[in-house]
């Protein structure tokens, strides 16, 4: 084991609760080297169990190492429970590390937690708490209604932060912070102003900002690209699906809005619907109830809760939606029946995917005055990383436009961050990227060290 040496004192942990995860790393301050890292997935998911992988990773004598461990939780667990667990096992597992430092516990070296905030508003910047000094939590609270999936179970972990791990401040880092660039005829809702005044301006915010920060800032790396002068569409598709249109380093469009619940269907959300079905499907739509410690309409719940690919293939697990295709499957087929679950909800998913791939293209590549070419396609998330399968037919959809898949890359497993997986002559660079939402928090905090 490395002694207290070898490891920098000042530790910053970063924080990012998903709708179905809890995704953590433990960094040094300093050069941002990780020594703790892993993620809970199915957490609060309806049948599954919360699974939290985790690794410790040693640099012995200049050497990564790494030892992974892996636990499965109880259904039952809150997601309050699955951090104070996570904590626990980091507090385990880096008392090995720390063996000559007993008279501080590694949690007390932790000076900045980084949390992962979905919905922050028209905030312009992170917010930092500390004991004492917590006033932002009450915007926190009134923005949880406008995200009720995921600022709660934010605030939840802030508030346990601030009580149990007091030596450290608190650095907010808001998914919206991205999107400050959208011009108004994209933020704008054409809708009158409301009766009464909302907490919030009521605008399109777009969600996944610190995902596509953290995937602007790698795939222009990987390209050897200024920020500033590079072109992408990305998908980033996991428990919540969004893709945004970034041009010169720049948001330009995406699909959510106001809420994450806007454009693509995700594990149990909607997706973009006529709004008007939500009172036919239930007519007591309007009542208030309370999910899971915010206020909500029952309509909102129902468009969060019980939608996307839980309501339609009853999991909200697109990987054992995929298991399930037949091989000989066409998803561009106009004959799939309402009772083919798995294939119809892996098919409505590409379609309305396609919907938006082909109007960035055409936004991106019609501009008559800006840069215009596209430097990658990019599929992020865990289903963006992880699906071979519909990788592989957008870019069989993209053939028209020259697109060539590396059949080979796109099936390998690779350890990269940033994979190429069309041929060297395709006319669109397909890329996977392993987004990096963490490393993106512990960037944006490092200036709050203290
Ligand atoms: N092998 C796989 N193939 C397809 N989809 C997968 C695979 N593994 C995970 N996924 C999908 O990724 C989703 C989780 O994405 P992730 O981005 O990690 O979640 P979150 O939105 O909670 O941050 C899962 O719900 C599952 O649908
Ligand atoms: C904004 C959002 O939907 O996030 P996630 O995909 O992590 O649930
Ligand atoms: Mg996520």
């Amino acid at each position: 084991m490395p002694g207290p040496s070898d490891l920098e004192n000042k530790l910053i942990l970063t924080v990012n609760c998903g709708s179905s995860s809890i995704k953590f790393k433990l960094y040094t301050a300093e050069s941002l080297r990780v020594i703790f890292s892993g993620s809970a997935s199915n957490v609060e998911q309806k049948g599954l169990k919360p699974t939290i992988k985790y690794v410790v990773h040693h640099n012995e004598h200049g050497h990564e190492e790494e030892e992974k461990f892996q636990e499965q939780e109880d259904e039952k667990m809150l997601y309050e429970a699955v951090f104070e667990r996570i904590i626990t096992l980091l507090e385990e597992k880096q008392l090995q590390h720390f063996a000559g430092q007993e008279h501080e516990r590694p949690r007390d070296l932790i000076r900045l937690i980084t949390h992962r905030v979905v919905h922050g508003g028209s905030q312009m910047e992170p917010m930092v708490l500390w004991p004492g000094h917590e006033e932002g939590i009450d915007l926190l609270d009134k923005l949880a209604e406008f995200a009720p999936l995921h600022n709660h179970r934010s605030i939840v972990v802030v508030k346990a932060c601030l009580e149990h791990l007091p030596a450290s401040h608190q650095v907010l880092c808001y998914d919206t912070l991205f999107h400050q660039t959208l011009a108004p005829k994209i933020y704008t809702y054409p809708i009158s102003a409301p009766e009464e005044a909302p907490p919030v301006p009521l605008r399109r915010y777009g969600m996944h900002g610190l995902s596509y920060a953290a995937i602007l800032r790698l795939v222009s790396n990987f390209l050897g690209k200024e920020k500033e002068e590079t072109n992408l569409i990305v998908a980033h598709l996991g428990s919540g699906a969004s893709m945004c249109l970034i041009r010169s380093g720049k948001s330009e469009d995406t699909t959510m809005g106001l809420t994450p619940l806007e454009g693509l269907p995700g594990g149990t959300r909607t997706g973009s619907v006529d709004p008007v079905l939500i009172y036919h499907h239930t007519p007591s739509s309007i009542e208030v109830v309370n999910y899971k410690g915010t206020d909500i309409t029952k309509a909102e719940l129902v468009l969060n809760t019980q939608g996307g690919f839980q309501a339609l293939a009853g999991t909200s697990d697109f990987g054992q939606i995929i298991s399930h295709l037949p091989q000989d499957f066409d998803p561009f087929s106009t004959d799939i029946s309402a009772d083919q679950k798995w294939e119809l909800t892996y098919a409505l998913f590409l379609d309305r995917l396609l919907n938006f791939l082909g109007s960035y293209l055409n936004k991106l590549r019609g501009h008559p005055t800006l840069p215009s070419h596209l430097d990658a396609l990019v599929f992020s998330g865990g289903i963006g990383e992880h699906a071979v399968r519909l990788r592989a037919d957008v870019a069989r959809y993209l053939g028209w436009l020259g697109c060539e898949l590396d059949v080979k890359a796109n099936e390998t497993d690779s350890e990269d961050v940033v994979i190429k997986i069309s041929t060297p002559s395709s006319k669109i660079v397909l890329l996977i990227c392993k987004t990096d939402e963490e490393q993106q928090c512990a960037l944006m905090a490092k200036p709050y060290l203290f």
